[in-house]
């Protein structure tokens, strides 16, 4: 059985269509990155996923069943992108709180020495930093064990050290067995921790493989030149091969000519901006 399940998913905000016609399966134990520019749709589907909103049409499942029910979100953690922690509350009664809701949840301590927040128990979480309350944030959705945890944007606004921490809570969480569904707009982070990633735009599904493999079918080559003007110019293109032919049989004249793969996030920008090459994605 997966532990996610979207088929055929349709979710409208009045005339905006977020997600359309959207399929996703994640097996027990996957994990797997979402990526797409801002408003792609990736969190209303993490929002349908976690039971807080509906879809139009479609089927829903956590777990096997539906996440609208209560008891199904047992399994569940979430870190939202946006979490709107009680400022006056202490760290370690905010943990309690979340845990409290679980059947076995992780001792408050352990939890938040994993995370590097045992110094902080006892202050107000209104006086915690950004990065701070982003670390509570994605702690809390830990707590109660769950099987499936679901990252809106894990490590927006840490530091270097912060993101890697995390980094290594999330791949922790993982070995043990868990399964996760992150967003984020850092492809480094989808690189580092995700097996498959899910690159939605449009609230469609344009790509859904391992990121090896979605890199190879963008295929797009990165070619410079300097031009008789003497002014540098960068063609991203699909076939360099065919490229530097047109522009030596053009009769252009051109020097110092550089061919490399893209980048990561050229190749993804080429991905949702739709100028990827024919038949180049699924
Ligand atoms: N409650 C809402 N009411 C109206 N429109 C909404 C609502 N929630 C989302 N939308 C719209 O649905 C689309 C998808 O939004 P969504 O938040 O899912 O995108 P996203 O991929 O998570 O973006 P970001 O990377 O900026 O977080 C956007 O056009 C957004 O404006």
């Amino acid at each position: 059985m997966s532990a996610v399940e979207v088929r055929g998913v349709t979710r409208r905000f009045g005339d905006v269509v977020a997600l359309d016609d959207v399929s996703l399966e994640v097996g027990p134990g996957e994990l797997v990155g979402m990526l797409g520019p801002n408003g792609a749709g990736k969190s209303t589907l993490l929002s349908l996923v976690s039971g807080q909103r509906k879809p139009d049409t479609g089927v829903v499942r956590l777990d096997g069943r539906d996440p609208r029910d209560a008891r199904t979100r047992t399994v569940l953690g979430l870190t939202p992108q946006e979490t709107g922690l009680p400022a006056t509350l202490r760290v370690r009664e905010v943990v309690d709180f979340v845990g409290g809701h679980y059947p076995d949840p992780v001792p408050t301590g352990e939890l938040l020495e994993q995370f590097g927040l045992a110094d902080l128990g006892k202050r107000q979480t209104g006086s915690l930093s950004g990065g701070q309350k982003r670390r509570l944030a994605v702690a809390m959705s830990l707590v109660g064990r769950p099987s499936v945890v679901l990252l809106d944007e894990p490590t927006t606004g840490l530091d270097v050290s912060g993101r890697t921490a995390l980094w290594d809570a999330i791949r922790e969480y993982h070995a043990g067995g868990g399964t996760v569904l992150l967003t984020s707009h850092y492809l480094e982070e989808v690189q580092a921790l995700a097996e498959r990633v899910v690159v939605i735009d449009h609230g469609k599904v344009l790509a859904d493989d391992s990121l090896e493999e979605v890199l190879s079918r963008v295929g797009v080559r990165r070619v410079q030149l300097t031009d008789a003007a003497g002014a540098r110019q960068e063609h991203l293109v699909p076939d360099s091969d065919a490229f530097v032919r047109d522009l030596v049989t053009s009769g252009t004249e051109f020097r110092d000519l550089e061919i490399r793969g893209a980048s990561l996030e050229e190749a993804f920008g080429q991905l949702v901006n739709h100028e990827a090459p024919e038949g180049a994605l699924r």
